[in-house]
């Protein structure tokens, strides 16, 4: 999946459109807002440009005291009312704009959790989903988008207001500096279209550079980089990166240079113009020197003005580029969460796997080969085999983390991709090898989203149950004691063995009618797995159970066993039926483990 590169008016209408609408349901203040503050900034000029015509030209005039003292009044009372006004509001605005960033923020979590897993895994959705994040946190576009629109809309009024007072000077002078203001900001496009890109082709380097960075201060692989010494690798890599990203800015930062002094040199011309021409209404048509300073200070005030919003409107047309690129993030569908059948509670469970097979996006091969297996309410299953025979793999079709490429898979009779996702993931308690604790206490790792509700006791009858009573006794805290010392000094750093003991505590306080645990426990002493077996057939009761493990004592315990082989279940049925086949995997599997027990 390619991103891609959509411009014109109607894009920048359909992504300002979808940036409105979301500020709008994030803060109905803000727009408003944002608009009265436009307009308050657009007095300020107008008040510093009439008011001191009036001021001169009674100076060099009548020079009455009277109403110099109340122009001069005027002046800075306005300044001082309109001042306090704007900053007041600019304080507002900064407010809301924190606000916003935190919704975006929230945004995007939510999105990358819902995305599908495949997706995690796909390189041009994890450079989509960088470019994304790049626009949002390192161009900080909300904010740039929201700051120009408001000064667009000051910016027009305060044109709007200047040529009314120019027009009375001279229609052609107003020309002479559009034309001037068009060469500059045909070159600020450019410069803008240079910056883009430029941008984009820093995101691969950014997101290496942003990975390397991380490594060094993940503490879970504090071990490994210590004892393999893999932090000079990780350091030379990183530089690299760094290097051509620093590559990539210096050749911008130079483009940018020449492109501004060219700006520059324009706009010195354009003054060199208006003054000549003043002077000459000065002296030949005795334009007054009160005038002259008002019109002098219009025409600088609307050449600033109207580069300001040419400059204005070419940068959200590039803010609405990398707008575009959080939006196709936004709008990535999430295909396996899908699904609209309500999953009622049932009586019984029945899994069909019907000639599944499977191959990993972008993989050639197959990875499962025409699967087909019935799991009957109440079963216990092993599924046994070599590394990479596709066991694992088995589970993550049969919890949807990914869709079979063929066949279907059902659950009492209906495709599983057909029922609500939430409702689905709700029938399963699974402790996957791979499982992850968080830095959050032992009774928030437990109940998760539960806990809230969750009761001291129910989580430590858990523990109880997992043979971890005695540990957490000995706690202070007891079960609301913090797992890591991240966010605490007193928290627990509990051993391999510990913490499979509570993911499998997890599983079972979630107490789903379907069962799985993943190689569960490669990290618990013979003992402890041994109990933990046992007492989980018990605890399972007549819930379905599938178990993977290496472990082949614990096939025994099972009503029946798939014996997986390169992607194919080769052998199935319970112990006693599979061990008598002295040639097969399952009796070569089985007796070359006992034999190191016996
Ligand atoms: N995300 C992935 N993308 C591509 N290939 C994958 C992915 N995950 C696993 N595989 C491949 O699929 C095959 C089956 O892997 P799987 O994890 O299902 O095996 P397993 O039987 O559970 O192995 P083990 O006993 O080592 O845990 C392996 O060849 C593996 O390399």
């Amino acid at each position: 999946m390619e991103y891609k590169q959509r411009q014109g008016l109607g894009e920048n209408i359909r992504i300002l459109k979808y940036f409105l609408k979301l500020t709008h349901s994030i803060s109905k203040s803000h727009i408003p807002t944002l608009l009265l503050s436009s307009f308050l900034k657009s007095a300020i000029p107008f008040l510093n440009i009439i008011v001191p015509k009036f001021i001169i030209d009674e100076l060099i005039g009548q020079q009455r005291t009277e109403i110099f003292v109340q122009f001069i009044a005027i002046l800075i009372l306005g300044n001082f009312v309109l001042n306090i006004t704007n900053r007041w509001f600019d304080k507002r605005v900064k407010i809301a704009n924190e606000k916003m960033m935190y919704s975006f923020d929230t945004l995007i979590s939510e999105k990358i959790v819902d995305m599908d897993f495949e997706n995690i895994e796909n390189p041009e959705i994890l450079d989509l989903k960088e470019r994304a994040l790049f626009a949002i946190y390192n161009h900080g576009t909300i904010e740039r988008l929201i700051e120009n629109i408001a000064k667009a809309v000051s910016e027009i009024i305060t044109m709007i207001g200047l040529i009314a007072i120019i027009f009375t000077l001279n229609g052609f002078i107003v020309l002479v500096i559009l034309a001037i203001i068009a060469l500059n900001s045909k070159i600020f496009d450019k410069l803008q279209k240079l910056s883009f890109e430029e941008g984009q082709k820093a995101v691969p380097a950014n997101r290496a550079f942003a990975y390397f960075g991380t490594l060094t201060s993940d503490f879970s692989l504090g071990k490994d980089i210590r004892l393999y010494n893999i932090a000079p690798i990780i350091l030379s890599k990183s530089s690299r990166f760094h290097t051509d990203i620093v590559a990539i800015n210096t050749r911008h930062c130079r483009t940018e240079g020449k492109y501004n002094g060219l700006t520059n040199i324009n706009l010195q011309f354009q003054m060199v113009l208006v003054y000549a021409y003043l002077t000459y209404r000065v002296f030949i048509e005795a334009l007054s020197i009160g005038s002259f300073t008002m019109y002098a200070s219009a025409i600088s005030s609307f050449s600033t003005s109207v580069s300001s919003f040419i400059n204005t409107f070419i940068e959200i047309n590039q803010l609405c580029r990398y707008l575009d690129l959080f939006i196709q993030f936004e709008q990535l569908e999430s295909k396996n969460q899908a699904g609209d059948r309500s999953l009622e509670e049932q009586d019984q469970y029945v899994i069909e796997f019907c000639n599944v097979s499977f191959k990993y996006p972008k993989n050639k091969d197959y990875t499962l080969k025409n699967i087909s297996i019935t799991i009957k309410h109440g079963e216990k299953l092993s599924l046994v085999g070599l590394n990479g025979a596709g066991k694992t793999t088995f589970i993550k079709l049969l919890t949807r983390l990914y869709e079979p490429t063929e066949g279907e898979i059902l659950l009492n009779g209906i495709n599983i991709s057909e029922y609500k996702y939430d409702e689905y993931m709700k029938i399963f308690s699974v402790v996957f090898q791979d499982f992850k604790l968080l830095a959050f206490t032992i009774k928030e790792n437990i109940s998760l989203d539960d806990h809230n509700t969750a009761s001291d006791e129910s989580i430590f009858e858990v523990m109880r149950e997992v043979g971890l009573e005695k540990e957490i006794s000995k706690l202070e805290k007891g079960v609301n004691t913090s797992i890591y010392k991240r966010f605490d000094k007193k928290g627990i750093e509990f051993s391999g063995g510990q913490s499979q003991k509570l993911a499998i505590g997890r599983a079972l306080y979630k107490d789903a009618p379907i069962v799985v645990l993943d190689e569960p426990t490669a990290a618990l002493d013979p003992i402890a797995e041994y109990e933990i077996y046992n007492k989980f057939n018990d605890l399972v009761g007549n819930k379905i159970a599938i178990y993977i493990s290496h472990r082949m004592s614990s096939c025994k315990i099972c009503d029946k066993i798939a014996v997986f082989h390169r992607g194919e279940i080769i052998q199935y049925g319970n112990h006693d039926e599979l061990i008598k086949d002295d040639n097969m995997q399952y009796a070569k599997m089985f007796k070359s483990q006992s034999q190191y027990y016996v």
